[in-house]
């Protein structure tokens, strides 16, 4: 479990000459049963890892369809605590690692120490804490290393080469690329730039480089994966799932396999 166990199902991933699908989900859409069967599904339809959302009520990076799926989750009730007590007993039923996405201010009211050591006992394998800079990682970083879970940074199109450089030395299991200017959501064309900044990101980081941010189609998940080592959708999976359409989940996660780059 933890880092390790994060870093290994990536590199088994690549190994197999397939690229790295992860979906995210909102942790209590649909309410908090819904939970392990999605997690299941995903596991089944042959995801790498699963990003899951925890809902707060002030995502200031999330687009409107991740904004959604938090407030249907918070009208379901769902808290950090329920979703780390439904991880705690249920786990075991999911075999690839869980990464969290939380902003910090549920971290502290949680409190810090607690938090990573609740973490680690539901299994969580990595954290992406979007509004906490490398400047501040020291608010967590012993309690992240004590427990052994991962740190991913996110890096920016308008991230400084330098910048981007700092990034991928610190970022653990995964550094994630923003490939759009702004918030989350699907969209249908993407920059030139991004390949660029790929690129670059792939030259400087030592551990996988995933795009995120507007992918929504089987050719957008084969595009971008030809310029780095996989794939983070988002939004896209979540009306999806909302549509009940797992076939099309299918064809997004199996578009992730066999593509050489
Ligand atoms: O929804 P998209 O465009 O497919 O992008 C993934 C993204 O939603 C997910 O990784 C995420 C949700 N909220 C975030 C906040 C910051 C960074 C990343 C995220």
């Amino acid at each position: 479990m933890g880092k390790e166990f994060l870093e290994k199902a990536l590199k088994t991933e690549l190994e197999l000459e397939n690229k790295v699908f992860i979906p995210y989900i909102m942790a209590g859409d649909g309410g908090l049963d819904e939970l392990i069967p999605t997690l299941r599904r995903l596991e089944a339809h042959g995801a790498t890892a699963i990003e899951l959302g925890i809902p707060f009520s002030d995502p200031v990076a999330d687009g409107p369809t991740i904004q959604e799926a938090g407030k249907r989750a918070l009208k379901h009730g769902t808290t950090l605590a329920d979703v780390l007590d439904v991880l705690k007993g249920n786990r075991h039923e999911v075999t690839i690692p869980l990464v969290f996405m939380t902003y910090i201010n549920p971290i502290f009211r949680y409190g810090v120490s607690r938090f990573f050591h609740d973490c680690r006992e539901a299994g969580v394998d990595g954290l992406i804490i979007p509004d906490l800079p490398l400047e501040h990682l020291d608010l967590i970083e012993a309690d992240a290393v004590e427990h052994g879970i991962a740190i991913i940074q996110l890096a920016t199109l308008t991230s400084s080469e330098e910048r981007v450089k700092e990034l991928a030395r610190r970022s653990e299991g995964f550094l994630y690329a923003v490939t759009v200017k702004g918030i989350t959501g699907a969209r249908k064309e993407f920059d030139d730039v991004i390949s660029r900044h790929l690129n670059l990101l792939k030259e400087h980081s030592p551990v996988p480089v995933l795009a995120g941010f507007g992918i929504s189609s089987p050719e957008h998940v084969k595009t971008m994966s030809q310029s780095c080592d996989g794939v983070v959708v988002g939004s896209r999976i979540i009306d999806l799932l909302q549509a009940g359409d797992e076939e099309t989940i299918k064809s997004l996660i199996g578009a992730s396999k066999g593509v050489r780059a």
